[in-house]
């Protein structure tokens, strides 16, 4: 069973294809994470899941449904979230608020709670544009998380995150396992290993290989690709 697929999905821009034939399949309640070489079309790829970028060929099904002509808020309402690398959050609002309006709700505990996921509980008061933006990067995570989406796209959430903020993310991950399905884009091998039960690697717009991190690990092809080890 798979709660998010895509069939041989191609973009194309003008003479140049950054997605080719990319069919994957993504299970529910898995952390699947989506790595490749900078403009391997990670970013393109996962903004025709969102809706975000049409397709030139190719389908998206989500929850068993063909998805690919719906608009990008159709598809969050059939239960996909996404952070994106530019944060999406309200600058000029205190945490609590930018909260209250993802959960749409101002129930205090319920606020507190989705803030203590991601250890931002004391910062409750303060104004979102005056976080670090390690911070703000947790603060959009947990606006997402609070949604409770059946699939949590994450693009490159730990970029500018502090290592003590990089446990905490993964703590979260951890917590989400096997209730949210997590689609992840991430440029860090370490955080990639530990936290995703299968990975996708993408080089020049294909899939190179799927598998669980061991079996990525030893894929002589990836390493090649992509690892930067030798072998001999
Ligand atoms: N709107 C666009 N117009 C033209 N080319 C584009 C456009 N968007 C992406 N590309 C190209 O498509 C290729 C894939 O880009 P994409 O951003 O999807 O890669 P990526 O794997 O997400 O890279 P990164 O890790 O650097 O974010 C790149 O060669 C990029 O220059």
């Amino acid at each position: 069973m798979t709660i998010l697929s895509t069939d041989k999905l191609n973009r194309v821009f003008g003479s140049l294809t950054a997605v080719r034939d990319v069919s994957l399949s993504v299970d529910p309640g898995e952390v699947h994470a989506l790595i490749g070489p900078n403009g391997a079309g990670k970013s393109t790829l996962v903004g025709m899941i969102a809706g975000r970028i049409p397709p030139t060929s190719g389908r998206v099904v989500f929850d068993g449904k063909d998805v690919t002509s719906l608009p990008a808020h159709r598809r969050m309402q059939m239960g996909m979230a996404y952070t994106f690398q530019i944060t999406a959050i309200y600058a000029r609002l205190t945490l609590f608020d930018n909260l209250a309006l993802a959960l749409d709700d101002r129930d205090p505990a319920r606020v507190a709670a989705a803030l203590d996921r991601v250890g931002l509980t004391e910062r409750s008061d303060q104004l979102a544009g005056d976080l670090s933006y390690g911070h703000q990067r947790l603060l959009e995570i947990a606006m997402g998380v609070a949604q409770a989406p059946r699939l949590l796209i994450l693009d490159e959430p730990t970029q500018g995150l502090a290592e003590s903020e990089i446990a905490g993310f993964g703590d979260l991950v951890r917590s989400l396992r096997g209730t949210t399905t997590i689609l992840l884009i991430e440029h860090n091998m370490n955080v990639v290993m530990e936290l995703a039960d299968r990975i996708t690697v993408l080089e020049t717009g294909e899939v190179l290989a799927t598998g669980t991190p061991d079996q990525i690990r030893a894929n002589l092809a990836v390493q090649d690709a992509y690892l930067g080890t030798t072998h001999a």
